[in-house]
């Protein structure tokens, strides 16, 4: 969440986070020096959000990041990062002015090697302390620590900074010692912001993971999980670990996944201490895909069909732009509604629907990114994000600017990020903006016996017209050609004819 030289004391008194460019120079902060950027206020989102939220002030992710920093860098042209050290997604180079782009494939059509590189990449990921940020480990009002001096961050790995930051977005709002913590909020989910968080959330890991890697060209693979039926193709020891024999809620011991221990598991003690989750490893993951014998309707995945019918919706979202949309795209992708954009209370579709379909870890929202099936399940939701924009031609006007639920306005900065990102900076056609496209053969249209028949009738009434069209051309060519054959004697006659109609017709007519 932040960078870790921002977490001193006086750092954090400051509330300024401007790093210098070149560590030990004083001065650049921002890599001023260069021209890369400065240190200036956070503007962040004023505007009215919807009632989910009643509350003002109790919580510290309202107006992200303003309870703990209100400056950060900004930098010029092409670059980017906490200091202006990196260049902008989808640009590379000195000068940042070099295009580069990731292609992120279908995990089932990748050769053995990759998938081996993948799977140790990840597991690289889950050891490897982040380089740069650090995490915070209390709220705001406790963060200078018992003494008042110690500030309550501490490191994490990169793979675990990407779980950390999907339980902060969701974690509830604590209101103080016995009173219950408010839980109608949720920074990533049920809004607007859904599909634009968690494509910011790939897009860090994916970057974390190419430097960890050393390797730019690094793109994460994506899970096509709607192939309906109750097989979970992709749950191998090659791949992301196989059902373990011993226990059904359990991954083999052949897959490295079996090794991983979650953390953010004890969201009870969050929610009554008023504490925030660490960096503690706990349990093993759990999975038992359509193993929900309780909920018969998350038993299968959901059908190529399904994401066809969301691709067809119009419009992005529709008020109150929360989980009770109806008849928008993205109620629908996330899951809410009919794939048809209907809303219905017991419906799950597409992306709820993988992930209760988990049946464990990975279909708890505050726990599920521990499985790392998460990463797959929302590329493949990201590709559907991403060809709905290109297939709709959809700009930011589409995106509410205000009234979603709190962190879903367009403007507002999406929380726990650092620096600062708006919804609206993801809301872009990714290969165009943000360095990487995906291979995706999209299902084609599967039709209905009546649309057979229409389609079967108005094939057989053109077939006729063309046969007939066809004979008719074939009669008239075929007189023709006799009529050619003729030609000399005709031709013959006619000027014949008319020569004589020439020599006397004028003159008998004055006659
Ligand atoms: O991790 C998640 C788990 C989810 C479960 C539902 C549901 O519809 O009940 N939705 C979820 C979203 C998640 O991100």
């Amino acid at each position: 969440q932040f960078p870790r030289e921002c977490v001193t004391p006086e750092g954090l008194q400051s509330g300024q986070c401007c790093p210098s460019l070149t560590p030990g120079l004083a001065g650049d902060e921002c890599g001023s020096s260069t021209g890369r950027g400065q240190c200036v206020s956070i503007a962040a989102d004023n505007r009215r959000h919807g009632p989910q939220y009643p509350y003002a002030g109790r919580d510290d992710r309202e107006r992200w990041p303003l309870r703990f920093f209100n400056r950060t860098c900004q930098c010029n042209g092409n670059f980017s990062g906490y200091n202006c050290g990196r260049c902008r997604h989808g640009l590379t180079g000195p000068n940042c002015d070099e295009r580069i782009s990731v292609v992120r494939r279908n995990i089932m059509q990748m050769s053995a090697a990759e998938k081996q590189a993948f799977v140790s990449a990840l597991d690289r990921a889950k050891r490897t302390v982040h380089p740069d940020l650090v995490i915070c480990t209390r709220r705001y009002q406790e963060v200078f620590g018992p003494d008042g001096n110690t500030p309550q961050f501490e490191n994490i790995t990169v793979y675990n900074y990407f779980v950390w930051s999907h339980y902060y977005s969701v974690s509830k709002t604590y209101l103080g010692a016995g009173q219950s913590s408010f839980g109608g909020v949720d920074f990533s989910h049920e809004g607007p912001g859904f599909v634009t968080w968690h494509r910011f959330h790939l897009l860090q890991l994916e970057r974390d993971m190419q430097d960890m890697l050393g390797d730019p060209s690094f793109a994460l693979p994506y899970w096509n999980f709607a192939i309906g039926g109750s097989d979970c193709d992709i749950c191998t020891d090659d791949l992301l670990g196989a059902r373990s024999s011993f226990d059904m809620n359990s991954i083999s011991s052949n897959s490295v996944f079996s090794q991983w221990r979650v953390i953010c598991e004890s969201v009870d003690d969050y929610d009554t201490l008023g504490t925030v989750c660490n960096s503690t490893e706990t349990s093993p993951i759990r999975r038992n895909p359509a193993g929900n014998v309780a909920r018969p309707m998350v038993q299968r995945l959901p059908e190529p069909q399904d994401v066809l019918d969301c691709l067809e919706l119009n419009t992005f979202d529709t008020p109150p732009y929360y989980s009770t949309s109806s008849e928008s795209f993205r109620n629908t992708i996330e899951g809410y509604s009919a794939p048809q954009g209907m809303y219905d209370p017991v419906v799950r579709s597409l992306h709820n629907l993988a992930h209760l379909f988990l049946n464990g870890t990975g279909g708890q929202t505050h726990l599920s990114p521990n499985d790392p099936i998460f990463v797959l399940l929302h590329t493949f939701t990201d590709a559907i994000f991403d060809e709905w924009l290109s297939r709709h031609r959809a700009g930011e006007i589409v995106y509410p600017e205000e009234n979603a639920p709190i962190g879903h306005n367009r403007r507002f900065n999406m929380v726990p990020f650092w620096p600062p990102v708006t919804n609206a900076e993801m809301f872009l056609s990714a290969p165009e903006n943000l360095g990487y496209s995906y291979e995706v053969q999209w299902p084609t249209r599967a039709y209905t016996l009546s649309e057979i028949i229409t389609i079967g009738i108005v094939a057989a009434v053109l077939v006729v017209a063309v046969v007939g069209g066809v004979i008719a051309c074939a009669v008239r060519a075929r007189s023709y050609r006799s009529a050619e054959a003729l030609e000399p004697l005709l031709g013959e006659t006619f000027r014949r004819y008319s020569e004589d109609e020439h020599r006397f017709g004028k003159s008998q007519s004055v006659v």
